[in-house]
């Protein structure tokens, strides 16, 4: 068990849900999901360096809503990971933030199963794979796949992962004007299902999703993506309206807010298509910014020193 002395650098996906369907409340606070998650090439870096007190910094264009004390969920990786090892967590982590913040996209998961990868290389330990993905879930929901990446269908409340087989898709987003908190969506989920006044069916992996996903087809995905926190977002936040009919409107074969938003995705048929969709969304002036993606993207990875 030898740590290394120089800093170790890991780089970590975001995701999108190309379905993700939610159950009803649990006593737990907490919703069941069938959520497919793909991760998609919009990165964010956590480099761990040695130091003699846990400190965070944070750098990129969002990088003043980030939060730098022990809520970071990169500062709370490497202290559960520390503890857990009997050791100090003696590190100061930095984040080259791309991911947009409050997004939708698993920004601060992505932080976090990236700062527990690069602590473990930094402090040697080696833990095994399922002893990180159980720290990941104790971090937060979304935080397992992070580490994993890929394509995988996430059930429990999301922690659960079946990776799941996923061909070659381009994606436009749109960065929102602000983000949206995953807890008062997923409050306004039960608010408009309660007044709607109907069951809540168990969630359920669609096959036909599954397949599409896996054949590579743009046209067969685009016709099933799904997400039912999609009405809550849109709710909270009416104008997104407006950005899906633009990115449609401007080419893509289909649009759904990633996640519980506000970020919206758009899934295109290629490469030279998704420029144009980024463009029309762009003169569309309904969203503050773009950013061109391809998925399948590996998950939380050392980068060479
Ligand atoms: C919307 C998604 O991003 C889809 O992948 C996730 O379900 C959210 O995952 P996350 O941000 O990692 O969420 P967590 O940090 O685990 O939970 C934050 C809060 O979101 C709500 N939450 C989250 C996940 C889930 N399956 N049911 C929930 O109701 C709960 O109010 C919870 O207190
Ligand atoms: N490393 C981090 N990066 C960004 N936000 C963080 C981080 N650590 C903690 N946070 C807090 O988490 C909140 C949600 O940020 P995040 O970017 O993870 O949202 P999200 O992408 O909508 O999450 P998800 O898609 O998992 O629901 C932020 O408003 C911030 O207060």
């Amino acid at each position: 068990m030898s740590a290394p002395r120089t800093p170790v650098t890991v780089r970590v996906p975001a995701k999108v849900n190309v379905q993700l369907a939610v159950g009803a409340a649990r006593p737990d606070g907490f919703h069941d999901l069938a959520n497919v998650f793909l991760a998609v090439s919009l990165f964010d870096e956590v480099t761990a360096t040695p130091a003699d007190t846990l400190t965070v910094t944070c750098e990129g264009p969002d990088a003043d809503k980030v939060p730098l004390d022990r809520t970071n969920l990169a500062a709370r990786a490497a202290e559960i990971l520390a503890t857990r090892a009997g050791i100090e967590p003696a590190v100061h982590l930095h984040i080259a933030k791309n991911i947009p913040v409050a997004g939708g996209m698993a920004g601060g998961s992505a932080d976090g199963a990236a700062a527990l990868l690069a602590c473990d290389t930094l402090w040697g330990l080696n833990t095994p794979l399922a002893e990180l993905l159980d720290i990941c879930a104790e971090l937060g929901s979304d935080v397992p796949f992070s580490l994993v990446g890929g394509a995988a269908l996430g059930t429990g409340r999301g922690e659960l992962l079946t990776p799941v087989g996923a061909g070659t898709f381009h994606w436009v987003f749109a960065v929102a004007d602000g983000g949206l908190s995953t807890p008062a969506v997923f409050r306004e989920f039960d608010r408009l299902a309660e007044a709607a006044g109907t069951e809540i069916p168990e969630p359920q992996a669609s096959p036909a999703l599954l397949a599409a996903l896996a054949s590579g087809d743009a046209d067969a995905l685009a016709a099933v993506l799904a997400n039912d926190l999609q009405p809550a977002a849109l709710s909270l936040r009416p104008q997104l309206a407006r950005t899906l009919a633009a990115g449609v409107d401007g080419g893509a074969l289909a649009a759904l807010v990633s996640g519980s938003g506000p970020t919206t995705a758009f899934l295109c048929r290629d490469a030279e298509s998704a420029e144009k969709v980024a463009a029309a969304l762009s003169a569309s002036g309904t969203c503050r910014a773009t950013r061109i993606a391809s998925s399948p993207a590996p998950g939380a990875t050392v980068l060479p020193s």
